[in-house]
């Protein structure tokens, strides 16, 4: 979880690697609507955003074993939503500077997303930090570096 630039994707498929789990790409189930919304420079709203957390809260419940999701869970309650639907949950938070998630936005070409989302990505984001099952790590770090980390976290219960 986190931001848009924050490496959800990269880490993700990483993680999913090492795991030996399935991995469901949370950008891909959006409604084609709040595509067009955030491709126009249009900031998600919860009422956007609930459909899309149902159709992910279902795959990850028709999930039996281990399964990683990409999906920034910028609130609170998105992510009780998505805990509810998968008991034992854990989140990986990728924290990253507002600098650093535009910088990576804009220069990744192809996207849907707006880069002058950014800001509005960082007004909605509530820090997980505290909450159960979660590992906030440091998104500029190398990629090989967090994915030991979120494995050997796992490895070791994945508590706070
Ligand atoms: N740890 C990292 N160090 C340096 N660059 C990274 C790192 N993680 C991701 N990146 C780069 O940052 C950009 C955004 O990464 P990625 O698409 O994985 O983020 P994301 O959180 O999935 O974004 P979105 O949700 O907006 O699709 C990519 O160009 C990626 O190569
Ligand atoms: O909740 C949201 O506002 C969205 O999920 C965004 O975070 C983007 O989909 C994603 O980051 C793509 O760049």
């Amino acid at each position: 979880m986190g931001v848009a630039g924050c490496g959800k994707s990269s880490l993700g498929a990483r993680c999913a690697d090492a795991l030996g789990w399935p991995l469901i790409e949370g950008d891909d189930f959006h409604a084609a609507e709040s595509v067009a919304k955030m491709r126009a420079g249009i900031a998600l709203t919860d009422a956007d955003r609930q459909g899309w957390l149902e159709r992910l809260a279902s795959m990850l419940s028709a999930h039996q074993g281990g399964v990683v999701l990409t999906c920034s869970a910028l609130r609170r309650r998105y992510r009780d939503q998505l805990r509810a639907a998968k008991p034992g949950l854990r989140f990986v938070f990728l924290d990253l500077d507002p600098a650093t998630a535009h910088l990576r936005v804009a220069s990744r070409g192809a996207h849907f997303f707006s880069p002058s989302l950014v800001a509005s990505q960082f007004a909605a984001l509530e820090s997980p930090v505290g909450e159960p099952g979660v590992l906030r790590v440091d998104a500029t770090q190398p990629l090989d570096a967090l994915t030991a980390q979120v494995v050997s976290w796992l490895a070791a219960g994945g508590r706070p």
